[in-house]
This record gives C-alpha cells, structure tokens and sequence, in this order.
C-alpha cells in the first residue's frame, strides 16, 4: 500500500507539490496522469525516498520510506530514465539484484528473458531503447515487488511488448495483491488496467478517484433543439465545455446522468444522445475547468 499525506515540495523558491494526498491500496492499479511540468516524477522520487519532503508524510506498507532500506527492496521501480552501470550484461545486473533483493525470483527471472527473447550476455548499453526498458522489467519483476512504481514505463516498448508487461502487472496483482503505481501519458493504455486514477494539476491533486466512478460522473451530451439552445440550460448544469457543430451542440458535462439528462430534456430536445467519454477526454475536459486552453483540442 502506498500512502502519501499533504505532501509539499519546493525547489528553491518554486512550489512543485502542494498538500498532496495520494493512496494506492494494495492489490490494485493507480494512475498518475497531469500535464508536462505537472509534478509527477516530483512525486514519485518522493515515494521512493530519493527526495526529501518539506511537509508531509509518504508511507510504503505503513513504514516511513525516507532513509529505509529495507522498505526499499520490497518496492520495484522504473524510472523514467533509466540506469545500468556501463559495462554491465542482463545476466551481470541479474547477480547484482540477486545479492541485494531477497525475495529475488530466478525462475521468473529465467521465465522473462526467454518470454522476452533477449540475449542476457549482451552489453545493456549496446541494446536498442526498447530493449533496454524490457530489461527493466525483467530485473524489477524478478525481484517480486510488493509495490511497483512506474514512470512512463512503456515508453518506446512496442505493442506486442507493452501487452507482455501489462500482462505480467496484471497477474501479480491479481496473484500476489501488489500494488502499482503508474504514471503515463498513454491514456488509452491506463485506462484499460487501471482501478484509481489520480490527476495532477500544478502540483496539487486535482481529482483522485475510482475509474468507473470517475467516467461516471462526467458525460459527453450531443443535443439538437428546434431553435436556439435554451439559455438557462447552462446554468441549470455544471458545463465543463461547450461547442456547437452545425445545429448539433455538444455539452461536457459533470453530475448525475438522470438528472442532467432530465434538464435537457424540459425544453424538448429534437435529438439527445448520450455518448462514452474516454479517460483522454476526462483528462483534457477536466483541465479545461481549471483554465488550460483546450478550444483547440480536436476529439
Ligand atoms: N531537481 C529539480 N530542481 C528544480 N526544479 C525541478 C527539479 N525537479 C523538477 N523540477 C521542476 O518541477 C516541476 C515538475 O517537474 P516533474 O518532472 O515532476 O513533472 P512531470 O509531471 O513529471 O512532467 P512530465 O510529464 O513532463 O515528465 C517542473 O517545473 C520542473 O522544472
């Protein structure tokens, strides 16, 4: 489980993180998105003790992570740039992890490179981009995490080995009640493997919430009056975005389905249609209501 309380950051004068509160239960998948610069790998050095807060607290299975070893070598960590010493095969970082990781998995281990079809003689830095993530994941899941923490970690893999990875989070979780933490900008990807999703806005939590619960609450409504849009309308619901195609309008909208689409319907709508909304355009509608520019965002 990972738990973070009103955590705050500054790097000389600049605030990067403010009373943030995150927590990722065990056995399930969280999340991180936000906008570039937004405070996500801020956040994620923290979870894993590389930074120091100035407020707050981060918890790791109940233990104080800042300083703690042990803490340490139950987390599995992908970085968003990742490191391997220079001259280093797969199999000479294998020995590295295994003296250093007690619960490490040599049958996994053994498992992986073969699923991955990688030469582990191979010199790490010699490997393609890619290649270089796999074996990030091969090291980092033969270590049997009880927590995972991943920054862009699929970032370069190609899509046969991206759904390996996913396959292998998803099982551990289901088998061995891990618990994750992603952080991405591949939506599409989070949104078909996560539980939680958190959205990061400047440094602060601007939403963190059940999956279904979130896509839930906010709905994409296409709607055709006779004439010209009732302007109460607007006021009656809490519109995230708004824009008119032809005699089509197309609302944003956050609330109750029933009620919402009771509302529309008082003025006799000639056309109303409730349509899916995908975590890309949760994300981008919801950092609309919070002053991004997104007029220009074509779905
Ligand atoms: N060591 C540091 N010293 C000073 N400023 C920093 C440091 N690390 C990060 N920042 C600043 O903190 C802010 C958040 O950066 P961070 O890398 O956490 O964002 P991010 O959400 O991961 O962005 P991206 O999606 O682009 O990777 C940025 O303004 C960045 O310049």
């Amino acid at each position: 489980m990972i738990e973070v309380k009103k955590l705050s950051k500054s790097f000389q004068k600049h605030q990067v993180l403010k009373d943030v509160d995150l927590t990722v239960k065990k056995g399930s998948i969280y999340g991180l998105i936000g906008a570039n610069g937004s405070g996500k790998t801020t956040l994620i050095k923290h979870l894993m003790g590389i930074y120091k807060q100035d407020a707050g607290e981060v918890f790791i299975n109940n233990e104080k992570v800042f300083e703690n070893n042990d803490i340490k070598k139950s987390i599995g960590y992908i970085p968003d740039e990742l490191y391997y010493f220079p001259m280093y095969s797969m199999k000479n970082m294998a020995s590295f992890y295994k003296k250093i990781y007690p619960n490490w998995n040599e049958e996994r281990y053994i498992n992986m490179v073969h699923t991955f079809e990688l030469d582990e003689n191979r010199r790490i830095n010699k490997l393609s981009k890619g290649m270089q993530r796999q074996v990030a994941f091969i090291l980092t899941l033969s270590t049997m995490p009880e927590v995972m923490i991943l920054d862009e970690p699929i970032d370069g893999l190609d899509p046969l080995m991206r759904k390996k990875v996913w396959k292998y989070i998803v099982e551990d979780v289901a088998e061995r009640d891990v618990s994750v933490l992603i952080s991405s900008h591949n939506l599409k990807e989070l949104e078909s493997i996560c539980d939680y999703v958190g959205i990061l806005n400047r440094g602060q939590m601007l939403i963190e919430r059940d999956l279904d619960e979130l896509k839930s609450d906010v709905h994409k409504i296409q709607v055709v009056y006779k004439t010209e849009i009732p302007e109460e309308i607007t006021k009656d619901v809490n519109v995230l975005h708004q824009e008119k195609r032809g005699t089509v309008y197309l609302f944003i909208v956050k609330g109750e389905q029933k009620e919402i689409v009771s509302k529309f319907n008082k003025y006799n709508p000639m056309i109303l249609d409730i349509l899916p909304l995908t975590l890309e355009e949760i994300f981008i509608y919801e950092l609309g209501g919070v002053g991004y520019e997104i007029q220009n965002v074509i779905f």
